[in-house]
């Protein structure tokens, strides 16, 4: 199968400041691969670049067919529109006659059919990620990129929410790319994960999005175990 994206050597540095060195990793239509990590590995710059919000110092970035995918990405604190309703904010991007419908459907894909007409004040922490998402599937891209998306909410509400991006993506069948501090998210989430340690990929485990809690655990641990490797040793 042609990989929607490569990452082929990527560097990138801010001035004097090495963020990344020789990335390498592909990403394959369908496929939900999460990047994990400590803080400042580069993760996110990773995701900014895959974006085309930054260009690269070194390397290539590839796609198939030539041209880069459509990308969205949802944020942790995805900064909706506080004086436009749940289907205003849904609807901004595209301005085409189906439009409305189209939001309509989308807010009932993330079950907030009954909110379309509240502002996002008046909506949970759950809620304003679902509809942040919603915004993000509105755009109908060809890779989703979630950074942090579940970072601010409580232990409860991101499991619910784990569960429900992992439903929404499967059933859309979305390739997607997630950032997160959590292994066991990785774990339960992805179908691969890749540990990004002091600017490179360094490890790749398969994910356990189907498994058992045990399995989930098992993957969870050995992916913490290489973050956790003093750098400098070999993994
Ligand atoms: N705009 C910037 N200017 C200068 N340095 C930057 C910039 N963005 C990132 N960096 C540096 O690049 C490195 C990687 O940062 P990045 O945010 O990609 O890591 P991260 O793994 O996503 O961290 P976190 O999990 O905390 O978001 C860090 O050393 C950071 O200080």
């Amino acid at each position: 199968m042609t990989p929607l994206i490569t990452l082929d050597r990527i560097g990138k540095q801010y001035g004097a400041n090495t963020a990344l060195h020789d990335v390498n990793f592909s990403i394959y239509p369908g496929e939900f691969v999460a990047l994990v990590g400590m803080s400042g590995g580069g993760k996110s710059t990773i995701l900014r670049l895959i974006a085309g919000l930054e260009a690269a110092s070194a390397g290539n970035l590839s796609y198939a067919g030539g041209q880069a995918p459509v990308t969205r990405v949802m944020f942790q604190n995805d900064r909706l529109l506080p004086w436009m309703t749940a289907i205003q904010n849904v609807s901004f991007h595209a301005r085409d006659a189906d439009t409305q419908s189209r939001a309509k459907q989308t807010l009932a894909a993330v079950g907030l059919a009954a909110f379309a007409n509240q502002y996002p004040n008046q909506l949970s922490g759950g809620q304003k990620q679902r509809l942040a998402l919603a915004r993000a599937l509105m755009a109908q891209p060809e890779l989703l990129l979630l950074d942090e998306p579940l970072g601010a909410l409580d232990a409860l509400t991101r499991r619910n929410m784990q569960d429900f991006i992992r439903q929404i993506v499967a059933e859309q069948h979305l390739t997607t790319l997630l950032i997160t501090h959590d292994v066991e998210e990785a774990a339960r989430m992805a179908d691969r994960i890749i540990v990004i340690k002091n600017g490179s990929n360094v490890y790749e485990a398969t994910g356990a999005k189907d498994g058992t809690a045990a399995q989930v655990a098992t993957v969870a641990q050995d992916v913490l175990q290489v973050i956790l490797q003093p750098s400098g040793q070999a993994v």
